[in-house]
């Protein structure tokens, strides 16, 4: 944001201009709440001029409003001092200010130059602030989150009913803890030009169809069922095969053209009693031969698969030729503690890994605890093993190893739910085969997955998704 705001200026754009608008939107959202009596947390960066700015427009719509100030007014410089000067009316010590009969706080302590955890006056007005019950609107981040990563920095962090932020949204606004600090999200357009804007190019998105949309191909009328791509899914051995026809489910609903499941006899029986449109093949002596002579595009191995040594050698023929490669749940176990024994075996193929926090952390070990962010570890991991990282949760990350990534914020939590994350699995291969680039599959995927648990509802179970992906797909391609 701060390139933003020089490449803003060197447009005709300048800051103070900008901060009026952010004041403005601020006005705005406190507009919506039925307040008289308004208390404005002012900071001492721009984080505070937007609240003084903000607090000025309230006064002229006839709002009773005072500015508690942090520190010492006079000391406020650029286009917060400028913002301090326009604003006429009451104006009280931070330490003063009286949260009682309150109907709205806007805290505008702290924003993007949050630069270490609250304390003193600061942390106490947070506290007062949250026990006094009035709606809470913070300024761009509320006061004691890192928009960067969505963990606050200390222990003190204000959580607010509505977030006003500007331009475009911060990791930390989707990444969580963030997200449920922030209440609901207003991001406002403040005048910032787009040019200005996309010199920064930025390379993380929030998981959207616009960011992936055009790299997902539609089929062609003169195409056939292998042209859409071939399937095949390492299955689980006897008696663990639900996980494995799961995948194959979801990565021909995705829109594979054929799918197949290898796997030992017994199991193979097991997947004949559920499925008929998914091909079964004895895998005798692995499954290289079939994967170069069938042309499979892309293939599943992991789910339900056992840490065995048969799943370790299904892994290798896998990643030995000219094909992508999803590595989901057993593979995590085979190489707890040896990412760089599965970045060897990736080695120049396109590989996609879809970790659990659990499963990210038994890989990469002390990378999780000590990385700063979620999207961060994962980025990090991704160009450790030369593959895409898709870490999962409420806020799925999905990272390239050329650090473009998405956060993903549309999955609701009943699909926190066994075998979910098999279904995932199946769906990016399912993609993948049919020549999506390995980022924008795994987003899309990520999404589709999301959607289609919205489109169950409560009682979800991982059976139901591949079911709910046609429509799901179908409303994509109409919007
Ligand atoms: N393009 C946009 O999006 C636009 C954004 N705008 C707005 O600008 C905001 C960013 O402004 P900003 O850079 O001045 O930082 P801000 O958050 O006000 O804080 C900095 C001050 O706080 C201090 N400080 C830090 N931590 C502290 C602590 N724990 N306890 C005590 N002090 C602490 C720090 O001191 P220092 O670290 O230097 O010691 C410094 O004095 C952004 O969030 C948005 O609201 C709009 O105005 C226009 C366009
Ligand atoms: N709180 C949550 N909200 C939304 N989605 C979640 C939440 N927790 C987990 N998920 C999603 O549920 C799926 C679970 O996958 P995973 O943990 O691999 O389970 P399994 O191995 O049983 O399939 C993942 O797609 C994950 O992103
Ligand atoms: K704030």
């Amino acid at each position: 944001m701060t390139e933003v705001d020089r490449a803003s200026a060197a447009e005709g754009v300048p800051g103070a201009a900008l901060m009026e608008r952010a004041g403005e939107a601020v006005a705005h959202a406190a507009l919506d709440y039925a307040a008289e009596k308004i208390v404005v947390l002012a900071g001492p960066g721009a984080n505070g001029g937007d609240g003084f700015v903000a607090a000025r427009l309230l006064a002229e719509a006839n709002r009773a409003v005072v500015v508690a100030v942090l520190g010492d007014r006079a000391a406020l410089r650029g286009d917060a001092a400028q913002a301090a000067a326009g604003w006429a009316g009451p104006t009280v010590r931070l330490e003063d200010a009286d949260f009682a009969r309150v109907d709205l706080i806007i805290d505008a302590l702290f924003g993007a130059g949050l630069s270490r955890p609250l304390s003193g006056a600061a942390a106490d007005a947070v506290l007062a602030a949250q026990a006094c019950g009035a709606p809470i609107i913070a300024v761009d981040t509320p006061s004691g989150l890192d928009g960067a990563s969505g963990h606050p920095i200390g222990d003190v962090c204000m959580r607010a009913d509505v977030t006003v932020t500007f331009v475009r949204l911060k990791p930390g606004h989707i990444l969580l803890p963030g997200r449920l600090l922030c209440g609901r999200i207003v991001l406002a357009d403040i005048g910032a030009p787009a040019s200005a804007v996309a010199s920064v190019g930025a390379r993380v998105w929030l998981n959207r169809p616009a960011v992936w949309r055009d790299a997902i191909p539609e089929p062609s009328i003169a195409g056939h069922k292998y042209s859409r791509g071939h399937v095949a899914v390492w299955s689980g051995p006897e008696l663990q095969t639900g996980a494995s026809r799961l995948s194959a489910l979801a990565a021909l609903r995705a829109g594979a053209g054929a799918v197949t499941l290898l796997g030992s006899k017994a199991a193979l029986k097991e997947h004949a009693a559920h499925l008929t449109a998914i091909m079964l093949r004895e895998a005798e002596d692995g499954w290289r031969s079939f994967l170069d002579q069938r042309k499979v595009a892309a293939v599943v191995v992991g789910p339900g698969a056992s840490a065995t040594p048969d799943t370790r050698r299904a892994l290798e023929e896998a990643c030995a030729g000219d094909r992508r490669v999803v590595m989901d749940a057993d593979v995590f176990s085979l190489f707890a503690g040896d990412a760089e024994g599965l970045g060897r075996l990736i080695g120049e193929g396109e590989a996609v890994l879809t970790p659990h926090e659990g499963e990210f952390k038994r890989v990469f070990g002390e990378d999780a605890d000590v990385a700063p962010s979620k999207l961060e570890r994962a980025r990090a991991a991704a160009a450790r093993v030369g593959a895409t990282i898709v870490l999962k949760g409420p806020d799925t990350v999905v990272a390239s190893q050329d650090g473009r990534a998405t956060i993903a914020d549309n999955a609701p939590p009943h699909l926190a739910t066994a075998g979910a994350g098999d279904v995932l699995a199946g769906l990016i291969a399912g993609l993948m085969a049919q020549g999506a680039p390995v980022f924008e599959a795994a987003s899309a995927a990520v999404w589709l997955h999301g959607e289609a648990a919205n489109a169950i509802g409560r009682g979800l179970i991982a059976d139901d998704l591949p079911g709910a992906l046609p429509n799901v797909l179908q409303s994509l391609a109409s919007q």
